[in-house]
């Protein structure tokens, strides 16, 4: 579904993406994880075409997106940065204006009943909490029926409950049939929702493998069996303490 093929980028000569290869299969739900700065957010962008990369190919249903931006833009769903939002309109004013931008786009009433925004429809850009923003974010990204989805730390800085409720809108929509891929340093997430991780860590994919198959490997006796070990063992770190 999703062909990645050593893509590097760099800036000012260091190296955050370092040839890197990948592969994401339909209908699943593939995370990228990695601390603060690890480079995910670069990964993405220089994937989708945001950021111009230095090296490599990205091939999303058998679309080069060099080429193909236009073909692409149907295909894929990304959540923008809140920076394109504009302040000063209403949760429906956006929702309408990025759906003008698609010759077919979803039913906004629907998508705002899905995202709990039903009730924030009147309600100013500006005025809206990190979760709101958030899920209106999640909204935009889905507004052209996208086939596949790619999600920049969605709950990053969030409540439990509305993670939660995140959580089990993706689940949902991983059972209509979507491709989705996120990035996290959340790894009760990852455990939670992927089908399969990617662990970046400098510049590179320390692992790949389904959360249980990195447990399974990277965790060792006496320690406790999960992501978080599995993470801490292979790059070396405490992931709490490289926070912010
Ligand atoms: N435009 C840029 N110019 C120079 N350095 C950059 C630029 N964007 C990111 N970096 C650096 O590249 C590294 C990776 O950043 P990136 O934002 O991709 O990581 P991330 O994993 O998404 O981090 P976070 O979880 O904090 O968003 C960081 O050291 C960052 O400071």
């Amino acid at each position: 579904m999703i062909f990645v093929e050593n893509l590097t980028k760099s800036y000012d000569n260091i190296k955050v993406i370092d040839d890197l290869s990948l592969n994401v299969q339909g209908g699943e739900i593939f995370g990228i994880l990695g601390r603060n700065g690890a480079g995910k957010t670069t990964f993405i962008e220089c994937m989708v075409g945001l950021r111009k990369r230095d090296k490599g190919t990205v091939k999303i249903m058998n679309v080069l997106t060099d080429e193909n931006q236009e073909q692409i833009k149907h295909i894929i769903g990304v959540q923008p940065q809140e920076a394109s939002l504009f302040q000063r309109q209403t949760v429906l004013e956006t929702l309408k204006l990025f759906s003008s931008f698609y010759s077919q786009s979803i039913d906004i009433n629907d998508l705002m009943e899905e995202l709990n925004l039903k009730d924030l429809e009147k309600k100013l850009v500006k005025s809206l909490s990190k979760g709101q923003k958030q899920r209106l974010l999640i909204a935009i990204a889905m507004i052209g029926d996208p086939k596949i989805l790619i999600l920049d730390e969605p709950t990053s800085g969030l409540d439990p409950q509305v993670r939660i409720m995140l959580w089990e809108f993706l689940k949902k929509l991983k059972n209509q049939g979507k491709t989705i891929l996120l990035s996290t340093h959340y790894m009760d997430e990852a455990e939670e929702l992927c089908d399969r991780v990617a662990i970046l860590h400098d510049g590179k994919f320390a692992a790949v493998g389904t959360p249980k198959e990195l447990i399974e490997k990277y965790t060792v006796e006496g320690k406790k069996r999960n992501l978080e070990s599995a993470f801490i063992h292979l790059t070396g770190k405490d992931l709490r303490g490289g926070f912010d």
